[in-house]
């Protein structure tokens, strides 16, 4: 979070040295201050510099000032820094225009110093709150998102993008699998070696798996010890030694308990989404029983989902 006492940034464009001079010196126990002399500059500045305030003439060469508003509302990366016209034209139209332009405030020339300051101090305030929420917000969407255990996605986004790709598969009829992840006898590791451990095991897990994915493959916590992973357009036959190697690499894995070394084992479902999955439950379905079976038939293995039929290409 941005702390309150942190200097913010405020960036004057203005053709005319001295009005940079005079605000530079009633405000610089506020903020920063940095300049530009023309429209133009002061784009390129506050594109890179990110300032928490604008103080904008109107009446300039090149660029005027409501242009370069314009500019500024255009761009993501700008379009929310305040802005404020500071300037020599008194008129209520100029200043109704600069307002529906989106700027927070206006300043006519001669201005009471006070006034200035109190306003500047008024605005970079808001935007310092403004700030705070935006990164809370960023925050709450991560933790909305992610297991807090390992930090990879949870049930609930995963559900979300298998939904998607279920959709993109309908409409464009390319391969994508879905594979069900289980620790095997992880109660068991729990009972002999405590769940700090246990914990160790899934960070282990989920660690391992992240760094053998691809970048646009989702890999999600889905319950305690099961994990899924959606791998889109990939072929049956890359995914089935996608989650072999997988479950070897997971076997030759082990974490540290006091001097002794435990390793563990997965069992894994795959099944490919075909375009008559209602809802993502089907396809969870089919890779659950795939899982069951890995686990009937001795685990540490893989197994396809028997009703996986290859979709038809157009
Ligand atoms: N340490 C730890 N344990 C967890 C967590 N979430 C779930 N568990 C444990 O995971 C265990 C799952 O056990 P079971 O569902 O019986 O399955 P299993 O022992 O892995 O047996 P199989 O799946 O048949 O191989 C339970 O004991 C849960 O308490 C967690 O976040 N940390």
């Amino acid at each position: 979070m941005t702390e309150p006492d942190t200097m913010q940034t405020i960036l004057i464009i203005d053709d005319a040295k001295e009005n940079i001079v005079v605000l530079s010196r009633l405000l610089k126990s506020q903020a920063n201050i940095i300049f530009a002399l023309s429209g133009e500059e002061g784009l390129k500045i506050a594109g890179t510099n990110l300032p928490d305030l604008i103080l904008l003439d109107i009446s300039m060469p090149g660029l005027n000032g409501f242009e370069v508003l314009e500019h500024l509302k255009q761009s993501q990366t700008t379009a929310d820094i305040p802005v404020i016209f500071i300037t020599g034209i008194p008129d209520a139209e100029t200043e109704e225009k600069g307002l529906n332009l989106g700027a927070v405030d206006y300043i006519t020339k001669p201005f009471a110093s006070a006034v200035v300051k109190a306003r500047v101090r008024h605005q970079l305030k808001l935007q310092r709150l403004t700030t705070a929420l935006k990164e809370a917000n960023t925050r709450l969407t991560q933790l909305a998102m992610s297991d807090p255990l390992t930090g990879a996605y949870n049930r609930r986004y995963f559900l979300d993008a298998l939904k998607k790709e279920l959709e993109r598969v309908q409409r464009y009829r390319h391969p994508s699998i879905l594979m069900v992840f289980d620790i095997d006898r992880f109660k068991s590791i729990n009972d002999n070696y405590g769940h700090d451990i246990g914990d160790k095991v899934i960070i282990e897990m989920v660690k391992v798996s992240t760094t053998m994915l691809r970048k646009n493959d989702t890999f999600s916590r889905f319950g305690g010890e099961e994990f899924t992973i959606l791998l889109p357009e990939t072929p049956l036959a890359e995914a089935s030694q996608i989650a072999n190697r997988l479950c070897m690499q997971i076997a030759r894995t082990t974490i540290e308990s006091g001097n002794k070394a435990l390793s563990f084992t997965v069992s894994c479902g795959v099944t490919q989404l075909r375009d008559d999955d209602q809802s993502p439950d089907s396809i969870i379905k089919r890779a659950d029983i795939a899982l069951y079976q890995a686990k009937q038939s001795g685990r540490n293995q893989v197994v396809i989902a028997d009703d996986t039929a290859p979709l038809v290409s157009n």
